[in-house]
């Protein structure tokens, strides 16, 4: 028996690594003799930059810039072989830096993501890889280009500023103070959804919620990104918003698009630097995982990028998460089993100290069902 093991990470309680060396002990504890690979997620949201600096062997580099909430924090990203810039954005601006009494779309900005690709830029960088994904922002990325240099003003020709609230206000913008390098670097993009801009399946409407949007903030931020994102295309002479993962992290797919940059899977670029693909061809089973499961797995997050890469050679890939919600009958169609580690009434907290020993048992009973199952069959 050959099993893959290739989870994103729990978020709040277990990296990908971790996630995926606990389902392994509790895998050869029913099958001690089977052979099982790691290949440890991510799909541009949080992880991401820890799993490509590992597989890509790069080096880490701190760096002071402005946090979500528009203080300075202490913040990384990688570098490799000295030209390569990896930048996460969820690292700089991340839900996880915003407690969750702090969370509001109208108080947070991606400011800090500019100013850590200028540092990147001013230590001879020239080529980026920006991990898009778990984010605390829905600004369109109105922060990040304003450290680039771009201008926007209100209506009343005042001037406004980089956070979600100055997004509300923008009626005009200018590129002309835009930093001179940017037009000669290269970036890649790797975002974790795969939406657009805009609309029922926009950054607002579907991200905004997690981030602390009421109703009527993800439809006023809807509306806002569709105007921002008009006056970007109008300069750009582009149509930019429909195109997939331009909603990523609220937005900030959008924003690079008016660089001049390509967005890839996140899921995708990991994968293929995993070469997960080659692993999974010659695997009998797939076990992936995350902290919680909902029809947003299936927009280009890891385990629904995982679970297509099994369908193409008919593995059958099992979910096992932290939580399940939603449509789980659609979740259904892209694995062969979907489960939750809660296996009685736990609070989130409760969820998130024990997630290890969770995470142990649930992949334990799954792993020992499929012995007894294929005992019966053999
Ligand atoms: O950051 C976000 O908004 C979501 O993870 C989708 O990219």
């Amino acid at each position: 028996m050959n099993i893959i093991i290739a989870p994103d990470s729990f978020k709040g309680s277990l990296t990908s690594i971790n996630a995926a060396t606990v389902m392994k002990d509790a895998v050869l504890s029913v099958f001690p003799n089977c052979h099982v690979e790691l290949k440890p997620m991510a799909d541009g949201g949080e992880g991401t930059l820890e799993s490509l600096l590992t597989s890509l062997n790069g080096e880490k580099v701190t760096v002071r810039c402005m946090g979500p909430l528009g203080d300075y924090i202490q913040s990384s990203y990688g570098i490799v072989k000295g030209k390569t810039a990896i930048i996460e954005g969820a690292n700089i601006a991340g839900l996880p830096q915003v407690p969750l009494e702090k969370r509001n779309p109208d108080l947070t900005t991606s400011y800090g993501i500019g100013e850590v690709l200028l540092d990147a830029v001013e230590k001879g960088c020239t080529s980026f890889i920006i991990c898009l994904g778990g984010s605390a922002t829905n600004d369109g990325g109105l922060g990040m280009l304003m450290a680039l240099g771009l201008k926007a003003w209100d209506e009343n020709g005042r001037e406004v500023g980089p956070f979600g609230s100055d997004l509300l206000k923008v009626a005009k913008i200018s590129f002309t103070e835009l930093h001179q390098n940017l037009t000669s670097l290269e970036f890649k993009v790797a975002c974790d959804v795969d939406n657009p801009l805009c609309g029922e399946r926009g950054a607002s409407r579907v991200f905004g919620p997690q981030k602390g949007a009421t109703k009527e903030q993800t439809i006023r931020y809807d509306n806002a990104l569709d105007k921002f994102g008009s006056l970007i295309e109008a300069e750009m002479n582009q149509e930019l918003k429909e195109i997939p993962g331009a909603g990523a992290a609220g937005g900030l797919g959008f924003a690079f698009l008016a660089l001049g940059a390509s967005l890839i899977s996140g899921a995708e670029l990991v994968a293929n630097t995993l070469n997960l693909e080659q692993a999974i061809k010659e695997a009998d089973l797939v076990i992936t995982g995350e902290g919680q499961s909902d029809e947003q797995t299936l927009y280009g997050k890891a385990p629904g990028f995982v679970a297509d890469l099994s369908n193409k050679y008919h593995v059958p890939a099992v979910l096992i998460s932290g939580s399940l919600s939603g449509n789980i009958d659609r979740l259904r169609k892209k694995f062969a089993g979907c489960f939750s580690i809660i296996n009685k009434p736990l609070t989130l907290e409760e969820c998130m100290d024990r997630a290890e020993e969770l995470l142990y048992e649930q992949t334990k009973q799954v792993i020992h069902f499929m012995k007894v199952i294929h005992g019966k069959r053999k």
